[in-house]
């Protein structure tokens, strides 16, 4: 890290800005205001007489929780040429770091979250980047799918470093699919089939939280606050992850980078969909209403462990973006083990999903970075048992330290669900019912569960039950990465809220 140190500043202090964190230099006129870009700037008097030269450095702050702020310093000195010569040097500086984007594709999501998407961006982001000398191609989008599409059909990635979504998980989640698929496209690749090598792609990603959850945003940078997630796209940085891809009889669904939830959250999330006008509440009305429905579902669990890796879902180590850690063993010890019972939930959460609503996650110790993903079997328990196990969530407790919870590190899964009667998989919609009702006439007495719930998967709903899933890392450079099956791929990464697949 390379740390400029300069002498006094008009109050007589000294400051050290590491050039790293500089995101603009300019050149001040003492007696006139900023030569750059016409802004005034008021002097104290003093200085103005003593040094007549000045300069502004626009840099990183680090504030309270994870925050980042954008502060100025301003350096004053004798004489002109020397100004000039801190400002060239800087600005030469800078132009060495190639880490940095100089050109991005902006997606917003105008009904993301709270529907403030576009104010976001406009007010908090799009300053910082004109600042950083960033230049944008700004899309807000007009349906679901829509950046998807874009990308995967239609951009000229050629002309950008980056691609950045104002918005949610779901929006991350279209950034994720679009690249991938065009990549896999581009080169060739079927993603039907799981043993197929991805090929990497070389855009990366970067997150503007605006949405309900912001999970992915939160459990990287520790915070969903968009002028911090802008600063870190600006200086560059980047942090590896792991996707999952999610399978059913050979045939590709979707990539998962944070939650697959059966049970409790697929079954809050299909509430909560047909409440998208509640907003972020619409989660903690469904969540309730699921918690007193209660449901729990009979299946099979099969897992390969990974027992080839450094730390366990039970650890106190917390994963964050600058806490990097990429295993490097690739080999699978042991074999599958098998689970059969009757679950309120299974999870499997491929980083801690670490969220306003749960500050230390699902899976609080899970890595971001490590080619495994947590797998949480919540057994059928009490209604009181279930809510003690979902309010450890919000507290220091452990949620795992439970008789009927169970928690896997695990590299890939497969979940069958008891009822499923063939290998061409039941329509959930329309047997699913006709299974419900089915079981309930044999059983009139029992408040019996329906057979199927669905999988969350990243906010989104996947239309079945069994499915298989790997997550797999094969990190051969330090940026980002995305798994699947038994391989996975990187590609040079996107920022912290830039990610690299
Ligand atoms: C009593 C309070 C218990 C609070 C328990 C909180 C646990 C929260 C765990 C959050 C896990 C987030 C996982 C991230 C998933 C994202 O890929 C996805 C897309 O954005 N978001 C959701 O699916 C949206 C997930 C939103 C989950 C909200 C769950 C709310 C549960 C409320 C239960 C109330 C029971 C009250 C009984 C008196
Ligand atoms: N213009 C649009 N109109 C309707 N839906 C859109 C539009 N643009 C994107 N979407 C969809 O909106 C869904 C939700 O978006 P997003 O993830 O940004 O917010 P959220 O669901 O409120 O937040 P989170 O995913 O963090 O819970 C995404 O699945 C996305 O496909
Ligand atoms: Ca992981």
């Amino acid at each position: 890290m390379s740390w400029l140190t300069f002498f006094i500043t008009s109050h007589g202090t000294s400051h050290g800005v590491s050039v790293s964190e500089i995101l603009a230099v300019r050149e001040l006129d003492v007696d006139c205001g900023t030569k750059d870009d016409g802004r005034w700037q008021k002097m104290p008097q003093k200085s103005t007489e003593a040094y007549p030269y000045a300069f502004t450095v626009s840099y990183v702050e680090r504030a309270w929780q994870h925050r980042w702020r954008c502060s100025d310093v301003t350096f004053h000195c004798l004489e002109g040429a020397l100004c000039q010569q801190w400002v060239q040097t800087i600005r030469e500086q800078l132009t060495a770091l190639t880490s940095r984007p100089k050109h991005l594709l902006v997606y917003i999501n105008p009904y993301g979250g709270k529907q403030q998407g576009e104010r976001i961006y406009e007010q908090k982001v799009a300053p910082l980047f004109t600042l950083a000398s960033i230049s944008t191609h700004v899309i807000v989008t007009e349906h679901a799918n829509h950046a998807r599409d874009h990308l995967r059909t239609e951009a000229e990635l050629k002309k950008y470093d980056g691609v950045v979504c104002v918005g949610g998980d779901g929006m991350f989640s279209e950034m994720v699919h679009g690249l991938v698929s065009r990549t896999q496209r581009d080169n060739g690749v079927d993603q039907n089939s799981p043993e197929e090598k991805l090929v990497p792609c070389t855009l990366r990603i970067g997150i503007i939280p605006a949405g309900s959850t912001d999970c992915i945003c939160y459990a990287t940078v520790g915070i969903n606050d968009p002028v911090t997630s802008a600063l870190h796209i600006i200086v560059g940085d980047a942090q590896p992850m792991d996707v999952c891809s999610v399978h059913h009889n050979n045939t590709f669904l979707r990539y998962s980078v944070s939650l697959l939830g059966y049970g409790f959250y697929g079954d809050m999330l299909a509430d909560s969909e047909r409440k998208r006008w509640m907003g972020p509440a619409r989660y903690d009305f469904s969540g309730f209403k699921t918690f007193l429905t209660h449901h729990y579902y009979e299946g099979t669990v099969s897992f390969l462990p990974a027992t080839d890796i450094l730390g366990t879902p039970r650890d106190k180590t917390r994963c964050r973006a600058g806490y990097v850690l990429l295993q490097r063993t690739m080999e699978y010890k042991g074999g599958w083990r098998v689970i059969r019972g009757k679950f309120l939930a299974i999870n499997a959460a491929s980083m801690s999903c670490a969220c306003p609503r749960s500050p230390k996650g699902l899976s609080p110790a899970a890595h971001l970075a490590d080619g495994t993903t947590d797998l949480i079997l919540v057994r059928k328990c009490s209604r009181f048992n279930f809510l003690r196990h979902l309010l450890r969530h919000t507290s220091k407790y452990d949620q795992f330290d439970m008789t009927f919870v169970e928690v896997h590190r695990v590299r890939r899964f497969r979940f069958t669900p008891r009822y499923c009667q063939s290998d061409s998989e039941l329509d959930l919609r329309e047997n699913g019912k006709r299974l419900f009702s089915q079981i309930c006439r044999d059983h009139p007495a029992c408040s019996c569960s329906p057979a199927y719930s669905s999988w969350n998967c990243d906010g989104e709903i996947l239309p079945h039950a069994a499915i298989e899933v790997g997550c797999v890392t094969t990190p051969y450079n330090l940026l980002c990465k995305y798994t699947v099956h038994s391989e996975s791929i990187q590609t040079p990464s996107l920022f912290p809220h830039f990610f690299t697949l």
